[in-house]
């Protein structure tokens, strides 16, 4: 990647933007190669999910993540380039194959030492790597490089636009483009999201009732279980429910960080009118300044309704050896994955807890500080899916999963996130989630099974789950 210094306060209706596309434009001449032009602008502060209201088109594929605690929040509307791997096990190998082909190709300039500055590349991907028909709408990986990007990082703002130039561009059309949809940009407004749209009543006090196979499912695991097959299993279950209208996205995902400020929320809509949308806890991955995080999260318990009954629960929950070994396979595996690719984790001492508004999990957080030559994508194929969401050993309970569950997974439980051009990344595990398309939505949501687990409790955890996303879809 290329970083061309330049005033920081660039103006796009002034030449020298026009004119740092034009030699863009002129590289891809003499290089023969398609050039990636990319442009960091700061704005006033502004509030992504607005900008994703005012300018994305129902063809347009979009990315959305926000991190409540952290402030920040981050839209990417539209492609720029766009990369699909339909199947197969080489996805992460392929995916980075093509993000670094394209860094070596981008030129960049503006504001470029603002957080969320510079080109990022916002990737999903399915749970297993060879889908079952019928099609998903979503293939195993997807790249998106976006035409637009608007993020936010406490109080202040970035613009970011990338080009993928090649010779017969019309550069004046494009730098127009720029300018008017810098003028759109300006005028969302946050106060149309406002005030909360209350969730649909109608299905607000719905008593799941999790499917029959889910309850069978969970006593031949226990029989796997205890006969030594297996040690660990996490099955799911997913819930289709029409809605009396249309499901209205950014109305969703403002219920949804508002509902669960310390959860990342999040959404990728393939542009062809299917969106992933959820709340997750679990960060699978994030690197910032070669600082390496994951998070175990296994173990679950409700809040409890008065102070004295929460912190019962918590004690329970943290006394408990079922939930305490449930929670220590996946500290164990994700320690024996990261030693293996030459970095020496650093886990807590204790065991600690991730509280949020309707449900309280084990939580270790596990850092490392990252080699140089390991690409982000490689950490990624190595640690999906972990036992929080699979099981162990995990070819077993991936095959398992399979067997028991009657559905795709598709994106649930799989990671989600975003990489930029110094391999910082974000990735969170698609966990309370569900997939949105007009009226109809499929909720998601498992529960770890391990040996003494009580199948009316798995049952119950499960319930509690999908009402994460039932509360916040309108
Ligand atoms: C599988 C899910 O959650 C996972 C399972 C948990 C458990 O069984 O205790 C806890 C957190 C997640 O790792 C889900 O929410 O769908």
């Amino acid at each position: 990647m290329l970083v061309v210094p330049s005033d920081t306060n660039m103006k796009p209706d002034r030449k020298d933007l026009y004119q740092f596309l034009v030699a863009c434009q002129q590289v891809s001449v003499e290089k023969e190669c398609p050039q990636i032009a990319t442009l960091s602008l700061e704005l006033p502060p502004l509030d992504p999910l607005a900008v994703l209201q005012a300018i994305a088109q129902p063809e347009d594929p979009h990315f959305y993540f926000e991190n409540g605690n952290k402030g920040e929040a981050i839209a990417a509307i539209g492609a720029a380039i766009t990369f699909h791997v339909p199947s197969g096990s080489a996805r992460f190998v392929k995916a980075q194959t093509f993000i670094q082909s394209c860094l070596a190709n981008t030129i960049t300039t503006g504001a470029t030492d603002l957080p969320f500055a510079g080109p990022h590349f916002f990737c999903n991907f399915t749970f297993f790597d060879d889908l079952r028909p019928p099609e998903s709408a979503f293939p195993c990986a997807t790249v998106l490089l976006p035409r637009w990007q608007v993020a936010r990082c406490r109080n202040r703002s970035v613009f970011v636009a990338n080009f993928s130039l090649s010779p017969r561009d019309n550069i004046k059309a494009l730098h127009q483009d720029l300018c008017n949809k810098l003028t759109q940009i300006r005028w969302a407004n946050s106060r149309w999201l406002d005030p909360v749209n209350f969730p649909n009543q109608s299905f607000q006090n719905h008593d799941f009732k999790p499917t029959a196979n889910f309850r069978k499912s969970v006593y031949s695991a226990l029989n796997r279980i205890n006969n030594k097959t297996l040690n660990k299993i996490v099955l799911a279950d997913a819930i289709d429910l029409n809605f009396p209208r249309p499901i209205n996205l950014v109305k969703s995902l403002n219920n949804l960080r508002r509902l669960y400020p310390d959860c990342y929320t999040f959404a990728t809509g393939n542009g062809g009118g299917t969106n992933f949308i959820g709340a997750s806890p679990e960060r699978l991955l994030a690197i910032y300044n070669h600082q390496l995080t994951t998070d175990a999260l296994a173990g679950s318990a409700p809040r409890g309704k008065t102070s004295g009954e929460d912190a019962e629960l918590a004690k329970l929950l943290l006394s408990s050896d079922k939930e305490i070994h449930e929670h220590r396979v996946v500290i164990d595996f994700i320690c024996d994955r990261l030693t293996r690719l030459g970095l020496t984790p650093k886990v807590p001492p204790q065991l600690l807890l991730l509280q949020l508004s309707n449900i309280q999990h084990l939580w270790t957080p596990i850092q490392s500080t990252l080699p140089p030559g390991i690409h982000p994508l490689d950490i990624l194929a190595d640690l999906h899916p972990t036992p929080a969401v699979a099981g162990v050993p995990r070819d077993t309970a991936c095959q398992e999963i399979r067997r028991y569950e009657a559905f795709d997974r598709g994106l649930y439980a799989a990671p989600l996130g975003w990489i930029d051009g110094y391999g910082n990344c974000e990735f969170i595990v698609g966990i309370r989630s569900a997939l949105i398309e007009g009226d109809r939505a499929r909720l998601y949501a498992g529960a770890g099974i391990v040996a003494g687990s009580d199948p009316d409790k798995e049952l119950a955890e499960v319930q509690l789950k999908l009402k994460t996303l039932l509360k916040a879809l309108v």
